[in-house]
């Protein structure tokens, strides 16, 4: 099957001339439609990094992305701008809602730079299955952590991109909601969506299809249909190493 986006060798230092970090030393990933897929390593590995160049957010020094045909290092800001808002949602760590606009705008505001039509019913429908349905008119700094959370979930879900990148989503959540944010990432990939979620967590890595590992600026490793166990075993070790 096609990838739905590629990302080759991708190298990147932070720092100037005297104290240079290298933080991705030539990370490679495929990346299928309707696959959901793991991200884990120790803290500091890179998991951040990676999917900032990997989705466009950031430049790598040097290394290729490739999302459905495009070389992304070959797009001027305008179009690459373009190229994320159709094709590349993000859940950012920090949640990344507009403080200004309510909880409702921020949900439609993808859609909406996009050029698309809002799905209201299904605004709705995720907000509640979310237990956020009664939040819609509070704008941000209303909301607890967790709250927050899921709006910036259910805002990249409803957003339909073709490939979705999540930061320690379920990071601020309790296991029950935490659950049902996780549920609705795998329908997600069952519709077709391409998800790349980074996890502390075994037991939310093991609802992936696969786990990569993240090791050192580079992709160390890779477990297919792994159960938690096997994971957090495997976790365990690299922290070691
Ligand atoms: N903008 C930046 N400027 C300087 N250093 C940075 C920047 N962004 C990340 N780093 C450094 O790069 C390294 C990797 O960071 P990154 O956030 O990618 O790790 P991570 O694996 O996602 O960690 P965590 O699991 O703690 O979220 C860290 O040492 C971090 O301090």
């Amino acid at each position: 099957m096609t990838n739905v986006l590629t990302a080759r060798d991708l190298r990147k230092s932070y720092g100037r001339r005297d104290e240079v970090v290298p933080v991705l030393r030539g990370a490679s990933a495929n990346f299928r439609p309707g696959e959901f897929t793991a991200l884990m390593g120790p803290s500091g590995s890179g998991k951040s990094t990676f999917m900032r160049c990997a989705s466009g957010l950031e430049r790598p020094d040097s290394g290729s992305v490739v999302v459905g045909g495009d070389e992304i290092a070959d797009l001027n800001e305008p179009a690459l701008t373009k190229l994320r808002r159709q094709k590349i949602g993000f859940v950012f760590q920090s949640y990344n809602l507009m403080p200004t606009l309510t909880v409702r705008q921020n949900l439609e505001l993808p859609a909406r730079l996009a050029d698309h039509k809002v799905d209201k019913r299904a605004m709705r429908d995720l907000a509640d299955r979310f237990g956020i349905g009664e939040t819609l008119r509070r704008r941000p700094a209303q909301l607890s952590g967790g709250q927050r959370q899921r709006v910036a979930i259910a805002r990249a879900i409803l957003a339909g991109s073709q490939v979705l990148f999540a930061d320690e989503p379920t990071g601020a959540l309790d296991r029950a909601s935490g659950r049902v944010v996780l549920d609705v990432l795998r329908e997600s990939v069952s519709a077709g969506q391409s998800i790349i979620m980074a996890t502390h967590d075994p037991a939310a890595a093991a609802l992936a299809d696969r786990v990569l590992f993240v090791s050192d600026g580079t992709i160390g490793g890779e477990l297919v249909g792994a159960d938690a166990e096997t994971i957090a075993a495997r976790s365990a070790d690299m922290e070691l190493a």
